[in-house]
């Protein structure tokens, strides 16, 4: 099971410029994918393209070998969250349930309770979602994505509006079901933190085309400040140690390092400074 996109192109017809350009992205079972890039960048429309919510200009988007855009009913097992679709005048209950009928789904009802349990909504499952605040439509978007157990996620921004138990929630839940049932994912999100501790990798877009694939990085890395120059040190040849400049040496702590012995050897040898953990800094990618 894979989602293919291929040449996808988005220009809406009051603009002069592409929202989204030559986009060309694979996503397998049980991947999540991050979506990052600046507001305006073309995140939400490639994500509307994905799941019908747009057509493209051109390009062609597939799921398991089938053209989205030449077959009805392609998407049935997607769970989507990109722009609030539930109707304001029923109950958070009444939502779940028309819902499930209007796809057809009615034998994941068993499901709605442990749902809105974990989007915090279960107390206000009687209350019509119309007068909610900003998070708690949030939330309710991210149950009717979520009900029906879904194949395949397309998550808009997921984490805003949630409170930080909320957050540990969704991010606990979607962890598991991409090990355990394979479920894959695109979640776009400027919450680079969130995103870090689910993605497998990350895809950022730049003014409507996709500039970088970044993959997540599973290794803690250590930037390991010195007192000195030195050029000396007997394991500045392995390849988990890289001297960076202005004396900062960048360990990489995977099994096949000794750090023992390479911190027995800076000991030694009074050259350490100061010791930091270096996170996978997605924020970079926004600097230029
Ligand atoms: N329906 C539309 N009609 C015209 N232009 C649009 C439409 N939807 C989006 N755009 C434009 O396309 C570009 C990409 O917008 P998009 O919403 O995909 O960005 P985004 O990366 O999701 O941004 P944000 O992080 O702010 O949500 C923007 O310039 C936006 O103004």
């Amino acid at each position: 099971m894979t989602l293919s996109v291929e040449n996808l192109s988005k220009k809406f017809p009051a603009n002069d410029f592409y929202s989204l350009q030559d986009v060309e992205l694979t996503v397998k079972k049980g991947e999540i994918v991050g979506l990052i890039g600046k507001n305006g960048a073309g995140k939400s429309t490639f994500l509307k393209l994905i799941a019908k919510a747009l057509r493209p200009t051109t390009g062609k988007i597939e799921y398991n070998g089938v053209d989205i855009n030449k077959k009805e009913n392609v998407l049935e097992d997607f769970g989507i969250m990109i722009e609030t679709v539930f109707y304001p005048e029923l109950t958070v209950l009444e939502n779940m349930v028309f819902y499930l009928e209007l796809h057809d789904k009615n034998e994941y009802r068993d499901n709605i309770q442990k749902t809105l349990e974990l989007v915090g909504l279960w107390q206000a499952r009687k209350r019509k979602p119309g007068d909610f605040s900003f998070g708690m439509k949030q939330r309710m978007a991210l149950a009717l994505a979520l009900v029906t157990e879904p194949e395949f996620l397309l998550l808009d921004e997921p984490f805003v509006g949630l409170d930080p138990i909320g957050v540990g929630n969704l991010i606990g839940i979607l962890k598991k079901w991409s090990k355990t049932r394979e479920i894959s994912m695109m979640i776009s999100s400027h919450q680079l933190g969130e995103l870090e501790e689910l993605c497998n990798r990350y895809v950022y877009i730049e003014n409507g085309r996709l500039k970088e694939s970044i993959a997540h990085q599973t290794n803690n890395v250590l930037l390991i400040h010195l007192t000195k120059e030195t050029k000396t040190l007997s394991f500045l040849e392995s390849p988990e140690v890289k001297l960076l400049p202005g004396n900062i040496l960048e360990l990489t702590a995977k099994d096949s390092i000794d750090l023992n012995r390479i911190f027995a050897e800076l000991g030694e040898k009074n050259l350490i400074k100061a010791i930091e953990v270096k996170e996978n800094k997605l924020k970079d990618y926004f600097k230029n």
